[in-house]
């Protein structure tokens, strides 16, 4: 079963599978969004089923939080947790400060609240998602429905003065309708290609008239967990300055495929 996973979904999973071993009993965690960290969640239903890990989840999306209740964990909201432990989310890009671009999945705005929440934010993800210069990846911008093109003209206006090197933007689409979000918004996605200064991006960006939040996560992630696909981990903690590397061994998670 583990053959038929390419060599980026072994990455994902095994950077998953480390994170999992992060919660304790008695946490509040936040459960993030995306493939990788729907593998984090198979990972701790598994750890809750055989362990009888207990801990609350608090689910970036709609989709998460119905995964994670078929899987065993416990849900609750951000509102009846008021604090969180410890988020863990997948990224799009991170850089070596452990900036990301988040939002491929259209959860950026839950995933932004609850990982700022926390007491700490743990980044899930296979090793092709680091990058020198976040960009390359288009950056997701939620704004809402009423005069989106209007928000999306400023917005495209606004880049012009900053370090960025396009400054096309696309109405984010699922089939021939636009895609929405679970707050009932809508995505633009900023081709760029690089951001000199996300910092400054994400502190413009705010400031336009119908922008909800942007897809930049600049100084909210505390530790990246990086897998890869022969099962190698690599742990860095920007707080401590570590890095530690590990493996995960697939075939004591057969079960796991299985249940996909
Ligand atoms: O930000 C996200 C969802 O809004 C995801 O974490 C991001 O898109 C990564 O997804 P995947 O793990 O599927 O590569």
């Amino acid at each position: 079963m583990t053959g038929e996973l390419s060599p980026i979904d072994k990455a994902k999973f095994v950077a998953a599978k480390r994170a999992a071993e992060f919660v304790e009993s008695g946490m509040r965690v936040g459960l993030g969004t995306g493939s990788t960290a729907a593998w984090l969640v198979r990972c701790l239903g598994e750890r809750v089923r055989e362990e009888g890990l207990r801990f609350q989840g608090v689910p970036t999306s709609t989709r998460t939080a119905e995964l994670a209740r078929e899987v065993g964990i416990e849900v609750i909201s951000l509102d009846e947790a008021r604090w969180l432990d410890l988020t863990i989310d997948g990224a799009d890009e991170f850089d070596g400060e452990l900036n990301l671009i988040k939002g491929g999945g259209g959860a950026l705005l839950q995933e932004k609240i609850v990982a700022t929440a926390s007491d700490q934010m743990v980044v899930i993800a296979d090793a092709a998602k680091e990058v020198e210069t976040l960009g390359a990846f288009p950056l997701p911008v939620e704004v809402i429905p009423f005069g989106w093109t209007a928000s999306q003209a400023l917005l495209e206006e606004a880049l012009v003065s900053m370090d960025v090197m396009g400054r096309k933007t696309t109405l984010r689409m699922n089939g021939e309708r636009a895609f929405i979000t679970d707050e009932g918004n809508y995505i633009l996605d900023l081709h760029v290609s690089r951001i000199g200064n996300p910092r400054q991006l994400a502190l413009v960006l705010n400031q336009i008239p119908g922008v909800v939040e942007n897809g930049l996560f600049i100084d909210i992630c505390d530790q990246v967990v990086i897998g890869y696909g022969d099962g190698r981990v690599e742990t860095r903690d920007i707080n401590a300055g570590t890095v530690s590397e590990d493996r995960v061994d697939f075939v004591e998670s057969d079960n796991l495929f299985q249940d996909i």
